[in-house]
């Protein structure tokens, strides 16, 4: 798959509130009430990863999720990306 140019991945993230590109990444941080809650989502993102084969950086402190998305193979960001962070978005504002 084709990594985007930046004008195509701004483009995308008008639709992606919260989300940034960042480093050939786009990143967006998540802040949950608890422990459990940010566990809990991202378990059921975790499971649409392994639909997509398409999988987050991210990282867990308590409470705060920032995940970090890129195609490996494509070096930056794709359509793949772009799909991945609409998904997470549904599964957090379900
Ligand atoms: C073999 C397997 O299809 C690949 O390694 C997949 C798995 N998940 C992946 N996830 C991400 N984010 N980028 C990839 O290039 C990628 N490649």
């Amino acid at each position: 798959m084709e990594k985007l140019n930046t004008a195509k991945i701004e483009e995308s993230l008008k639709n992606l509130s919260g989300w940034s590109l960042k480093n050939d990444m786009i990143e967006k941080s998540f802040k949950f009430k608890n422990f459990k809650e940010a566990f809990s989502v991202m378990t059921r993102i975790a499971f649409e990863c392994e639909q997509q084969n398409h999988h987050p950086n991210w990282e867990n402190v308590y409470n705060n999720l920032t995940i970090k998305l890129n195609t490996h193979d494509a070096g930056g960001v794709t359509e793949k990306d772009i799909h991945l962070a609409k998904t997470i978005e549904n599964i957090v504002n379900n």
